[in-house]
């Protein structure tokens, strides 16, 4: 059962129990038996999800709920906050420091995703100004050196491996150590993998470690490998110091099920997910937000962070009001193209809002994607003000896109192109229109404004029929009370 799935399987046992007049102990154990398969069937482990059970019965104490309270609410709590606490180990990880040295080293099984994620993690910090470094110890696969030296090397980041030397150790401490005297601030160690646990496997991650004195170990898995993750996960633990998990391949068709396994085998919290072959694809890992996309209510709290991350302080709260009030003209396009090509690809904001990404930013071809934005940038430079700042589709008139054409040297076709996207552009951010601003310091409030008219436009299609199309969402929104409380419920309340 893929996690899309999971979540659906879910959803539906707590409509389910919803729809019933009386909620008394059947209609309880009939939600929790649904959802206990769903987890099974996903590759959770049994004992994980015995617990989970167990939990909920003791918090949702029927005969102790006074007349008046909302069963409802308490039991989709408790479904809420115990996926959550499957999740959150209670600790968080050790978290390397902007400027002070940190060793970060790698471990997994063969294929995990283990020297694709050294450098995507290596890549996310340089972004944000850190001076990461790449040392490759894996002497067992002929060609990982290559696979990080050409990664690396494409990101711009250094790297030390070498093809002569057969002891990981030794190279392991070379590089740490040259890379210390060149005052990197976060050196990562890709260790070697092995086709399945075996010894050997252990006893020489065991020495990279002792000799590195990592100050975090990150235990790399593939979400697909299913109920094995949490033996695995314990297996790597025993040997090194886990302190952090990365899960893989979120983006194919795995049961993630196992992600919930290894944070427990651990007690180590995901710290990142993996979700797709490029350097870019790679997310931070939040539990709430994660379980409330697993219950299929959308991200928007991530959606806000990732506003917050690419979008400049200052533009915010201008940025959010305009967008509220529905208005997105070109001049917000041009700003948020200005965005995009300071901050990197924003491919990850708009693939929050359904069907944006793959149109203007597909996988694998930002470079291209760049290109357009900035020719349409040029483009938007030839425009006069009244044009920038209208909402009006037809002032857009032949002449004046003549006029745009000369002026900045290219075809009427590509500037009819350019206002083909805006318009399309348009349209989605429309759907943000008489969303609540949120003041400051309550940034997920969006989440909690919203009705089901606003929710029906940004669901998945897939996820909207799944619930029953518009007459279906609105009856569960109605049932769970209003929008306000089931985002709430999902996680969408501040953080
Ligand atoms: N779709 C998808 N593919 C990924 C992801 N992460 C890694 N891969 C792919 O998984 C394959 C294995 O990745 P590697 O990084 O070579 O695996 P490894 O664990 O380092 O393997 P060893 O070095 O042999 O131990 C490669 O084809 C990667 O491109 C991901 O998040 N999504």
């Amino acid at each position: 059962m893929v996690l899309a799935q999971l979540g659906g399987s879910i959803s539906r046992a707590i409509q389910q129990m919803s729809n019933a007049t009386i909620i008394d102990e059947k209609v309880l154990n009939d939600c929790l038996n649904e959802i206990t398969r769903a987890l099974l069937q996903s590759d959770v482990q049994f004992k994980l999800v015995r617990d989970m059970q167990t939990n909920i019965k003791k918090i949702v104490n029927l005969d102790d709920l006074a007349a008046g309270h909302n069963k409802r609410k308490i039991i989709q709590q408790a479904i809420f906050n115990e996926l959550c606490k499957m999740l959150d180990p209670g600790k968080p990880s050790f978290t390397p420091k902007k400027g002070k040295t940190s060793v970060v080293m790698f471990v997994g099984l063969q294929g995990s995703g283990k020297t694709t994620t050294c450098t995507k993690y290596a890549y996310y910090h340089q972004k944000k100004g850190w001076k990461p470094a790449l040392v490759c110890a894996d002497t067992f696969r002929a060609g990982a050196f290559d696979q990080l030296k050409q990664n690396a090397t494409k990101a711009k980041i250094p790297f030390y491996g070498s093809y002569m030397e057969s002891d990981p150790v030794k190279i392991a401490v070379e590089g740490v150590e040259r890379f210390k005297k060149e005052n990197c601030d976060l050196i990562i160690v890709d260790t070697s993998g092995r086709h399945k646990q075996e010894a050997a496997l252990f006893e020489e991650m065991r020495q990279v470690s002792e000799a590195t004195k990592p100050d975090l170990v990150i235990f790399v898995m593939d979400s697909s490998i299913g109920q094995a993750a949490f033996d695995q996960a314990q297996a790597f633990k025993q040997s090194v110091a886990v302190g952090a998990v990365i899960v893989t391949k979120m983006d194919g068709h795995a049961k993630g099920g196992g992600a919930l396994s290894a944070v427990a085998a651990t007690k180590s919290p995901v710290i990142f997910i993996g979700t797709g072959e490029h350097m870019d694809e790679f997310e931070v890992f939040d539990v709430k937000p994660f379980v409330s996309r697993l219950l299929g209510m959308g991200d928007w709290s991530g959606f806000m962070d990732k506003i917050h991350e690419v979008v400049p302080m200052d533009q915010q709260p201008e940025l959010l009001q305009k967008l509220s009030e529905g208005n997105f003209t070109l001049r917000i396009m041009y700003e948020q193209f200005q965005n995009i090509l300071k901050m990197g690809p924003i491919g990850q904001v708009f693939s929050m809002l359904p069907g944006f990404s793959a149109e203007l930013m597909p996988k694998g071809r930002e470079k291209e994607s760049q290109a357009k934005i900035k020719r349409y940038m040029t483009m938007m430079d030839s425009m006069t003000n009244e044009e920038l700042d209208s909402t009006n589709p037809k002032l857009m008139n032949e002449s004046r896109i003549m006029r745009i054409a000369r002026g900045s040297g290219h075809q009427v076709r590509e500037v009819m192109e350019m206002l083909e996207e805006y318009k399309r552009l348009a349209k989605i951010w429309s759907k943000m229109k008489g969303l609540k601003i949120p003041k400051k310091g309550e940034m997920s409030a969006l989440s909690r404004n919203m009705n089901a008219q606003h929710m029906s436009k940004v669901l998945p299609p897939q996820m909207l029929k799944q619930i029953g199309g518009m007459g279906g969402l609105q009856t569960l929104m109605k049932q769970m009370g209003s929008a306000k409380d089931m985002m709430g419920m999902f996680g969408g309340g501040d953080k």
